[in-house]
Formats: C-alpha cells, sequence, structure tokens
C-alpha cells in the first residue's frame, strides 16, 4: 500500500462535499498506532478522557496537565491523520491570553490542532488563535463541559429557538475562522442546516446523517464503555475479548500451565552445582 501522506487541516477543509469524514478518539500511544494504521482523517485527543480512560463523573476534572501527557503519548505515535486535542474546561474561558498561551501548549507536544466548546461567546478566542496560527476545531450543539448549565447531556435544538442560536453559534465560529465545527447530539435537521450554511466541514456525533463527517469515542466503538451514549454504535465486545484472555492467563498460572519451558531460562552449565556448594559453605574455584 503507498505510504499515506500527512493529514493537514487544508486537506480537512477540501474534504468537505468529497468524501465523509473519519474522526474518532485517542488516548494513548498504543492505539493512536492501530487508528493511525487503519488510516482515520482525524484522531481526537478527546477530555472524554477524563471519564473513559481516568474514571472521573464527567470531563470537568481534567486539566491542561492531563491533556497535554496524553496528547504527547498520541503524538508519540507520529500519526499520519490530524491530530486534534480538546482544550480541557477552564484552559479557555477565562480570556483570550490564556486561551493562546494553553493552546500553544498542545502545539508544543505534537498537536495540529485544537477544539474549543462554545459559539458566538468564544468568536474572540477563536480568532486569537487563528491569528497566532493554531488551527482551531469548534464544537457546538451539547457541549459536555456545560452540562450543569445546560440541564444534563441532553438532545439539543429540538425547538426552533433552541436550533436558531445553534446555527447561528456554528456560523459565528466559522467566520472566525474554525476549520471544522463539531455538531454533537442535536436533532438531524439542525446539523442538516449548519453544514448546508457553513463553508468548513460539519462534524458529527449524535447529530445525524446530513453532515461532513462524523466521530465517536472509541471507547464506546470497542465496547469499554460503562455507560455509552444512546448514539453510540459498538462494533465490537471488546470487554468481553479482554475478560477471556485474563481468564485463560489465570487458568494457566492456577494449574501450572504457565510458564512453559520454551519461556525460561538456565544457568550456565555447571553453575547451580557451584551455587549450591557456595550456599553450604564450599567454596570450590571458577573454571
Ligand atoms: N464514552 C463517552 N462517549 C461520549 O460520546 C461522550 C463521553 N463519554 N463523555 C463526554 C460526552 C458526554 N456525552 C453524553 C453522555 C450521556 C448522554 C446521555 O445518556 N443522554 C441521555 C440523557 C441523560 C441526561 O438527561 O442527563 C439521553 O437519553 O439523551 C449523552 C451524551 C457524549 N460524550
Ligand atoms: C466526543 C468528542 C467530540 C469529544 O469532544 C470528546 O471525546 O471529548
Ligand atoms: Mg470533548
Amino acid at each position: 500500500m503507498a505510504e499515506r501522506e500527512k493529514v493537514t487541516v487544508r486537506k480537512i477543509v477540501n474534504l468537505k462535499g468529497k468524501k465523509p469524514i473519519v474522526m474518532i478518539t485517542a488516548y494513548d500511544y498504543p492505539t493512536a498506532k492501530i487508528v493511525d494504521e487503519v488510516g482515520v482523517d482525524i484522531i481526537l485527543v478527546g477530555d472524554s478522557l477524563s471519564m473513559t480512560v481516568l474514571g472521573n463523573p464527567s470531563t470537568l476534572q481534567v486539566d491542561m496537565n492531563d491533556m497535554l501527557r496524553h496528547t504527547a503519548a498520541v503524538s508519540r505515535a507520529q500519526p499520519k491523520s490530524l491530530l486534534v486535542a480538546d482544550m480541557p474546561f477552564l484552559s479557555y474561558e477565562a480570556n483570550v491570553n490564556e486561551a493562546v498561551r494553553n493552546a500553544g501548549e498542545f502545539l508544543r507536544v505534537g498537536a495540529d490542532a485544537v477544539k474549543i466548546e462554545g459559539g458566538s461567546e468564544y468568536t474572540d478566542v477563536v480568532k486569537a488563535l487563528t491569528r497566532a496560527g493554531i488551527p482551531v476545531m469548534g464544537h457546538v450543539g451539547l457541549t459536555p463541559q456545560k452540562h450543569k448549565l445546560l440541564g444534563g447531556y441532553r438532545l439539543m435544538g429540538k425547538t426552533a429557538e433552541e436550533a436558531k442560536e445553534i446555527i447561528e453559534d456554528a456560523e459565528a465560529i466559522a467566520e472566525a475562522g474554525a476549520f471544522s465545527i463539531v455538531i454533537e447530539y442535536t436533532a438531524s435537521e439542525v446539523a442538516a442546516e449548519v453544514t448546508k450554511r457553513v463553508k468548513v466541514p460539519t462534524i458529527c456525533i449524535g447529530s445525524g446523517p446530513f453532515c461532513d463527517g462524523q466521530v465517536l469515542v472509541i471507547h464506546d466503538v470497542l465496547g469499554l464503555s460503562d455507560a455509552p451514549p444512546p448514539f453510540a454504535k459498538k462494533y465490537v465486545n471488546l470487554k468481553d475479548i479482554i475478560a477471556s484472555a485474563i481468564k485463560s492467563y489465570k487458568d494457566d498460572v492456577e494449574n501450572n500451565r504457565f510458564p512453559q519451558e520454551e519461556m525460561y531460562w538456565h544457568m550456565k552449565d555447571g553453575e547451580y552445582e557451584r551455587l549450591l556448594n557456595m550456599l553450604r559453605g564450599v567454596t570450590s574455584p571458577e573454571p
């Protein structure tokens, strides 16, 4: 197979209307290698890391340190896929200067772009990052970092008023310079309307098929999540596969089948006898 070229932000923008964009999360080096070998368009180091990998109740618990460590790990896989890092809660909201400095840290550890949650209220951040040469992916609809304000992880844009707000948010973010926009858990009509109205690609999760691409959390795809959202599709039950492998190992150890002969090693000829003599206090010359 021909060597895949590095996916750039420009290439992602040019995919709109050409081919559905494939995006999936990854949080560590070995997983990123597998995902990149398959050849997806975009790898997202999502702040869903907080729940999927770190066992926290929401995305609010992860900070810059957590996100940088996992972005660096994924970056070491040297993915050809575009590498996007989620900016964590409180890393871009307080002011634009902080947002630029924090976003820059992600590029320093190997990210190609960052993603921020929010609409028209964050156009100043999108503009400042773009001005600094940091490509920004937007994220509208359900924005999990605001789940306490929104009233849970609910479907967004069910009413005309809420739908209009989401569409205006997406348009404002695109206008401010975002190179693409994630639309999470909205009515499918809302995602379709945004996709029609903005010139950058939309990448949807739980918002239907009328988008330029799709994104899922890898733990949901692999069947490793405790409580996957209603829109996730499980392609394999890795939980059962992993449990069965660990059970085989446990059975082998408990029944003296592991390790086998070819998996352990011996001292040099005669050395064991010399050792026994040494332990008895009898010395013998080295051979
Ligand atoms: N593993 C995983 N997959 C995800 O897609 C994901 C995360 N984690 N964490 C961050 C956000 C949170 N997401 C979620 C989480 C739960 C629901 C969910 O269960 N919604 C219910 C109602 C829940 C409520 O009212 O609070 C529903 O029926 O809509 C939806 C999206 C999507 N994102
Ligand atoms: C679900 C995607 C879009 C995300 O933001 C995450 O994984 O954190
Ligand atoms: Mg996220």
